[in-house]
């Protein structure tokens, strides 16, 4: 419907026409097709572009619009608004109801955003006259949300690229932000976490009273606490918050990392620090905290405990034959078969390698009782270790474990659990040289041996220390008893004991392992002799040989050692000869010979020592570099009354000869004995019937008359 604009209800009031050009809000009054009623002074200068407050009336906002695009033909996107806000005139007319828009548009380039508020315009009668409309200028709130929302967009980006779960809380502990994270480690979506209680529902109740703490002090510092998930489950966390504002709010924010895998980490750190990986039983340390244990309640209740070293008797041999796997297999079945022999409260353990040791605790009775009763044990544990075990694939084959055993009762804490367990190591020691197979107690007399040993031990690094070991040398001669090489052996020229015998310390020697030091200083003076023989008419012509022992050959410098020295002395190597035993043949077979080759390539002799006590089997002699067999004096000693020793070392000389090896025999101590071994070929001799092994000096002397 038209409207006359000068009907009264419009007529400018000088009053209503000052307050309405005095105010910053754009004001106006159209009629139903949109042509201005009135148009405010703001109106006009910020958005239509009019001359005055005027020039509006009767004409629509597309006048002002195309006006302004003919004005500035370079740039079409000027003044846009006039073009668009017809639509919410008509959307106003069309609900007939104050209506809220947000319109923006271009003017004079720069983008502006309007609040607008329109209503249908009625006059007394409620006649509809048209529309009525106010704009604020809202482009600065407008701008700052934009603001606000980018840097949203950029603190979301921020809590979503670190590793940690991130909440933020508000006053009321509630979360009102979180990152993915977050999400992730309580198995709620983002969504569902906005709302939730820090505490009620995140946190597990066992660790309300520290998450709480943490919030009282406002502490930033880290601490461990768990979340409870969503499905009811438990994460461990490390937790860290901070009291702060943000966007004018006070918040908490809280950051928590999932250690579900430090934890399992951990946990299994500590498992492998008390528990053996392969049987899954106790290792040393859990053993001797429980023996620990064990020993207190036993001063307190005056009961026995005993302490059961166990080790199987030839393990190294399956080992090696049968594989680490089927070795692997035997010890989890050994470990099984313990266990299932003992006591619940008792503890068996695995020490490593073959090694097992057991506690038995709360034993009633006397001594004598109480070791009956633990023998009873041990020998119940001992058959049921010894039952038959395949040996899996490709083996395959049936075996009866063998095992040693070394036991210590205790009562009370008056020794440490170190001593404890050096007695039964101590038993089990004795076990093993009793032949194995067996049990021992501890006694104190074990005790003793063990000490002497340590004390031997100690004395023969002075020895060494102190050049107090000697060669002496024992004459080899040909059948006609020309001296064809010495045998050097050596002696520990003690300054209180005198002269000792390699018997009294070789075996601790090999035990402690200074026999390849030992070794080292005989190869040492050996070389160093045979080159002062060199420059001695006869002498010269003198080859000695010297003991080996297994350690020595194994040690990785050995064969260098040797060729170090034959060139400090200048030796001629052929002069060396070196006697090796076949107990050398029983480990890694191969390497040896690998060895021996090395050796012989240098020009070194090598002797067979000891044969025929040993597992000699021709398959491996003549696999051997090898350029003497020794016969031992064991097959020598009867060898006049024995038929079998005559037949053992008559097949000896023959193989030996087949072979091409000069044979020796040693231990030959009668001229019968002699005559004996001449009429079977022998070639060289030894034996206290020429000499018992001698000081150089004598031995110089000895040698001068039979060269
Ligand atoms: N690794 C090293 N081992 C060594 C070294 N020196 C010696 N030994 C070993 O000690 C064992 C004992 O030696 P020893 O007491 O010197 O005995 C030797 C001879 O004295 C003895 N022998 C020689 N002839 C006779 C005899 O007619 N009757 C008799 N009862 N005994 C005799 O035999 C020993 C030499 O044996 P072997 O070495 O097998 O030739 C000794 O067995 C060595 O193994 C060393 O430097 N390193």
């Amino acid at each position: 419907m038209g409207f006359d604009k000068n009907d009264k209800i419009i007529k400018n009031d000088r009053f209503f026409r000052l307050m309405a050009d005095n105010l910053p809000d754009m004001l106006w009054a159209k009629d139903i097709e949109g042509r201005y009623l009135f148009a405010n002074r703001a109106l006009c200068e910020n958005l239509l572009m009019a001359k005055d407050t005027q020039e509006p009336i009767g004409k629509q906002d597309i006048f002002f619009a195309e006006r302004e695009r003919r004005k500035h033909p370079e740039n079409q996107e000027w003044h846009t608004f006039g073009e668009l806000c017809f639509n919410t005139d008509l959307i106003t007319l069309e609900h007939m109801k104050p209506m809220r828009f947000e319109e923006y548009g271009n003017v004079k380039g720069k983008m502006l955003y309007l609040e607008v508020h329109k209503a249908p315009l009625f006059d007394e009668q409620g006649k509809l006259l048209g529309t009525v409309g106010s704009a604020r200028d809202i482009t600065r709130q407008k701008e700052l949300e934009r603001q606000i929302k980018k840097s949203n967009e950029t603190f979301e980006q921020l809590l979503n690229a670190t590793i940690e779960g991130l909440f933020v809380f508000d006053s009321e502990r509630r979360c009102i932000q979180v990152n993915e994270m977050a999400a992730k480690i309580t198995g709620y979506s983002q969504k569902e976490l906005i709302g939730k209680h820090a505490l009620d529902d995140l946190v597990a109740p066992e660790s309300f009273d520290i998450v709480k703490e943490k919030i009282r002090l406002d502490s930033a510092e880290p601490y461990e606490m768990i979340v409870m998930r969503r499905d009811g489950s438990r994460v461990p966390v490390i937790a860290r918050g901070k009291n702060l504002e943000l966007f004018g709010k006070r918040v908490r924010i809280s950051a928590i990392m999932d250690i579900t895998e430090m934890k399992e980490a951990q946990t299994k750190i500590e498992y492998l620090a008390y528990y053996d990986v392969l049987t899954g039983l106790p290792n040393r340390r859990l053993l001797t905290r429980y023996l620990e244990q064990a020993m207190h309640f036993s001063a307190r209740n005056g009961n026995y405990g005993a302490l059961i070293f166990m080790d199987l008797d030839n393990f190294k041999k399956i080992n090696d034959t049968a594989g680490h796997d089927s070795g692997d297999r035997l010890l989890k079945e050994i470990a099984t078969r313990i266990k299932d022999s003992i006591r619940r409260s008792d503890t068996v353990s695995r020490f490593g390698g073959d090694e097992f040791v057991i506690l038995l605790t709360n034993l009633k009775g006397t001594a004598e009782k109480v070791g009956l009763e633990v023998e009873k044990w041990a020998e119940n544990i001992r058959s049921k270790v010894e039952e038959q075990f395949w040996l899996p694939e490709p083996m395959k084959m049936k075996i009866h474990p063998e095992c040693s055993m070394g036991i210590t009762l205790f009562k009370g804490d008056v020794r440490t659990t170190d001593e404890l367990l050096k007695h039964a190591d101590i038993a089990l020691y004795e076990a093993k040289n009793s032949g194995r197979n067996c049990i021992r107690f501890y006694n104190r007399k074990m005790q003793q041996n063990v000490d002497k040993q340590i004390e031997t031990e100690h004395q023969l690094n002075e020895a060494f220390s102190r050049n107090e070991i000697e060669v002496h040398y024992q004459p080899q001669l040909s059948m006609q008893g020309k001296i064809k090489a010495a045998e050097a052996l050596c002696r520990w020229n003690h300054p209180v004991k005198g002269l000792i015998t390699p018997d009294q310390f070789i075996p601790v020697a090999e035990m402690s392992g200074q026999i390849i030091k030992l070794g080292d200083i005989m190869l040492e003076k050996v070389c160093n002799r045979l080159k002062i023989w060199s420059g001695i008419e006869g002498f010269n012509n003198l080859a000695i040989s010297l003991n080996i022992s297994v350690k020595q050959f194994m040690s990785p410098s050995f064969v260098q050692s040797v060729e170090e020295k034959i060139e400090k002395y200048g030796v001629r190597p052929h002069m060396l000869k070196l006697e090796l035993t076949e107990s050398l043949f029983l480990d890694n077979f191969d390497k040896v010979v690998k060895k021996m080759n090395r050796l012989k390539k240098i020009g070194i002799e090598i002797s067979l020592d000891d044969f025929g006590t040993g597992f000699s089997s021709l398959s491996y002699l003549k696999k051997l570099p090898l350029t003497q067999l020794k016969i031992d004096r064991s097959f020598i000693r009867d060898i006049i009354e024995d038929d079998n020793d005559k037949a053992i070392v008559r097949a000896t000389i023959a193989i030996a000869e087949s072979m091409g090896l000069e044979t020796v025999a040693e231990g030959v101590e009668t001229a019968e004995q002699k005559e004996l071994l001449e009429d079977m070929g022998c070639k060289i001799y030894q034996g206290y019937l020429f000499s018992k092994p001698l000081p150089l000096e004598e031995f110089e002397a000895y040698a001068a008359d039979k060269l």
